[in-house]
């Protein structure tokens, strides 16, 4: 059965006014490495550890600013938080098709908060804790091309042409700020849309990102932003001792007007300065050392890094699933073609190195999960191949081949097709991540041995589940099964309003 909303009645949770106050006994263990009567050994002790959370119930009017804002996906996103809002409906070849929010987690998904009468009970993921309403989002953002977004739907060719129709009145007045262009970052090809650009040094860029900010949200008056990058890929910025180490580098680099400060990194700088959070949904090292450093020294959110959308989602289920199983993959390929701009600027080789990193390490860490399986320093036979088809526009043709060592000898070979429209993908994980980030921000919590409330850490992993490459504070495990980034973020989620993280048990009916 499934119920909308619930509420927690609970010696463990405080419904005031303005927030929910909680009480978690975090169960964990603590590991110690001993010599015991002459050998040693591993002891796991049990821990708990009593936390606190308070979490600002009062919802804002969200302002996002897209980086990128003119491309597939931020002319998908705007458009479908636009066709929902209006309750847009339009004809297909097959129907009349209703707008939806299919693909987000926070929005279509649903979470298990017990059993009635012998029936299990679901309930929206969204219903945990009070979320920004997507259909009141307020969208703003800069582009490098200054198309309006209306002709920006047109060229990502996503939407079905009803729907562009039905969207134009909304969209054709939105015309994106000019961007920060630098043809080092980007493919070469990108150069002819670049006619909307932010002239002068990279530190009269970042003020004038700044001071774009500040007017947005003066024009809209929206009580929160988050920006997030949804620009194109840039190659990996190289990282120098005394350049990008440290903020102080970072800025007085900046001063110096240094080229091997990106753009996207130009705008993690202005949103830090700012306090606005920063996502970033390309898989660049947007993050260099010194700008999570200034990050930390702000405690101003930071997240990414590239969406975790098709391909690279498929792959941190079934890698998981299968050394999850005790089968051991030896090889894995994934190659896709597409058509669309992204596909354009990863066609160069600078470019294609950033994506092929974020879809490679993602299998890192379940390898590294079972030395039954793999010897030390083992991995798996890994190719990822992206090839650039425009015929097929934004309908990315994904094939994966995983072969596995199973029983005795024998060998498993798995091949998956998959065809979709990728910003239809993207788009409803761009929206978690704006919400999600606004959400983490209302959210203070402590330990039993810490004095007080505090935020999350800046670098924000609970984004894990929406990424491809996790961005972690440093020492912090990075985890990319999918399943127990998922499990994760709703357990916190729980946490929040006193209930114990979904343990699957239910010894009630063992
Ligand atoms: N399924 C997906 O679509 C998916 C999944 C994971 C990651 N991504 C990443 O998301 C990003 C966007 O994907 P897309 O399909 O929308 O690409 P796109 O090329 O359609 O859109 C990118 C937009 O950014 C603009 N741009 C480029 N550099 C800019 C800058 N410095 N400042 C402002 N605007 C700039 C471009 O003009 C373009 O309009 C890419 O980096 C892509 O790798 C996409
Ligand atoms: O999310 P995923 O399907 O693994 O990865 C995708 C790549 O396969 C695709 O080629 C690229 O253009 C997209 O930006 C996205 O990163």
């Amino acid at each position: 059965m499934f119920i909308e909303n619930f509420k927690v009645e609970s010696p463990n949770v405080k419904y005031s006014e303005t927030e929910i106050q909680s009480v978690y006994n975090y169960e964990t263990t603590e590991l110690v490495h001993e010599n015991r009567n002459g050998a040693y050994q591993w002891i796991i002790k049990p821990k708990s550890v009593k936390y606190e959370f308070k979490t600002n119930t009062h919802v804002p009017k969200l302002g996002v600013m897209l980086v990128g804002w003119g491309g597939n996906n931020g002319s998908t996103l705007t458009g479908g938080v636009i066709a929902n809002r209006e309750g847009i409906s339009w004809a297909t070849k097959d129907k009349i098709q209703q707008a939806n929010y299919f693909g987000s987690l926070t929005q279509a998904s649903a979470i298990r908060v017990g059993s009635y009468q012998g029936e299990e009970i679901y309930a929206p993921f969204k219903s945990l804790l009070p979320m920004v309403n997507p259909d009141d989002i307020v969208f703003g953002g800069w582009d490098i091309s200054n198309m309006n977004l209306a002709d920006a739907m047109g060229r990502a060719k996503v939407f079905d042409i009803d729907l562009q129709k039905q969207l134009r009145p909304y969209m054709e007045s939105m015309v994106p700020l000019p961007g920060i262009y630098d043809p080092d970052f980007i493919a070469a090809n990108q150069e002819e849309r670049a006619n909307n650009v932010i002239k002068g040094t990279k530190k009269e860029q970042v003020q004038q990102v700044i001071k774009d900010i500040k007017e947005f949200k003066a024009a809209t008056k929206v009580d929160k932003v988050v920006v997030l990058w949804t620009a194109n890929t840039e190659r990996y910025s190289n990282l120098v001792v005394g350049l990008n180490d440290t903020t102080e580098n970072l800025l007085a680099a900046l001063d110096r007007n240094e080229a091997e400060i990106s753009p996207s990194t130009l705008f993690a700088i202005a949103c830090v300065t700012e306090n606005v959070p920063f996502i970033n949904g390309s898989p660049q090292n947007t993050f260099v050392p010194g700008l999570i450093d200034f990050a930390i020294q702000k405690n101003c959110l930071i997240g990414g890094d590239d969406f975790k959308s098709g391909q690279t989602k498929m792959k941190s289920v079934l890698v998981d699933f299968l050394v999850g199983a005790g089968i051991k993959p030896t090889s894995i390929v994934s190659y896709n073609h597409l058509g669309n701009n992204d596909g354009m600027n990863l066609s160069a080789p600078q470019t294609f190195r950033s994506k092929e990193i974020s879809k490679s390490n993602v299998v890192d860490d379940m390898v590294n999960s079972n030395a039954i399986l793999y010897e030390p320093g083992e991995h798996p036979d890994h190719v990822v191949v992206i090839k650039y088809v425009p015929y097929v526009a934004d309908s990315k043709r994904a094939m994966d081949e995983y072969t596995s060592e199973i029983f005795m000898g024998g060998k498993n070979t798995i091949v998956l097709h998959n065809t979709c429209e990728d910003s239809l993908l993207a788009a409803p994980i761009i929206l978690d991540l704006v919400l999600l980030a606004e959400l983490s921000t209302r959210i203070q919590f402590k330990a039993e041995k810490e004095g007080k409330f505090h935020s999350f850490h800046p670098v924000a992993t609970i984004f894990s589940y929406l990424t491809k490459a996790p961005l972690v504070p440093p020492g912090t495990p990075v985890v990319n099964a999918l399943s127990k980034q998922r499990a994760m973020l709703e357990n916190i989620m729980r946490a929040c309003v006193g209930l114990a993280p979904e343990n699957n048990m239910i010894l009630e009916y063992k």
